[in-house]
């Protein structure tokens, strides 16, 4: 039974996840709120997770940790409330993701028309870096997957514009979101929209 993601799973991603491997998980296993992912710590992995699905988990710790000891009401209710949250707090899986698209689809946008081989080579090293080290770590693993599926195209500009649009197709797909019309991408991230909107 896998011990890293709550019952449902925000993520949607389908990545088996494991037990943690550096023999860090020895408490008795914790009940989180649906929705949570579990870290490879056993911990829960905010960039994993919805904001949401955190929000529950926050009140829930301040709850027990109310029940046992004297934290006041309010906090707790504070602590949940989408209103009252700071906006320089950590990355959830929904700021993280967006933030790096517009990362990748940006670099795709000022990458050369007419790349060199060493061009080439670099966003290939990148991209796949990028998979291994992406703070989400089931977004990771099924990224890495799909990299080793279909290989970034990084022949010029518009081979890596398309190629890249496809790929966050196929993570809007397995998140049950609409996909993007993939002649538009310059549109939406290089030369601003056609009706002059973006200038
Ligand atoms: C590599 C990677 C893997 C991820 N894997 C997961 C995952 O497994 N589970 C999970 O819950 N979240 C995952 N995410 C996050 C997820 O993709 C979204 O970023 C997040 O849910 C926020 O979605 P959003 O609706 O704000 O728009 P986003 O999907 O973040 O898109 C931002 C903007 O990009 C534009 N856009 C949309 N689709 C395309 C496209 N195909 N081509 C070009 N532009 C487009 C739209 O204008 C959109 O508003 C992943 C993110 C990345 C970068």
């Amino acid at each position: 039974m896998p011990t890293n993601v709550t019952d449902n799973d925000p993520a949607q991603s389908g990545a088996t996840a494991t037990a943690p491997v550096d023999g860090s998980a020895t408490e008795p296993p914790k009940k989180f709120p649906k929705g949570v992912v579990l870290g490879k710590d056993g911990k829960p992995c905010r960039s994993c997770t919805s904001f949401g699905a955190w929000a529950s988990q926050a009140k829930a710790t301040l709850k027990t940790s109310h029940d046992m000891s004297s934290t006041a009401p309010s906090t707790i209710a504070s602590a949940a409330t989408s209103s009252t949250r700071r906006t320089d707090c950590p990355a959830d899986v929904e700021t993280l993701g967006r933030s790096s698209w517009t990362l990748l689809h940006s670099i795709a946008a000022t990458y050369p028309p007419a790349p060199t081989p060493t061009e080439q080579n670099d966003l290939k090293s990148f991209m796949s870096l990028f998979a291994k080290l992406y703070p989400c770590w089931v977004c990771a693993e099924d990224f890495q997957q799909y990299i080793k599926k279909e290989e970034p195209k990084t022949g010029s500009r518009d081979e890596f514009g398309n190629w890249l649009c496809e790929a966050h197709n196929e993570v809007n797909r397995k998140l049950g979101k609409p996909t993007f019309d993939c002649s538009k991408w310059q549109e939406r991230w290089r030369t601003g929209w056609k009706d002059g909107s973006c200038d």
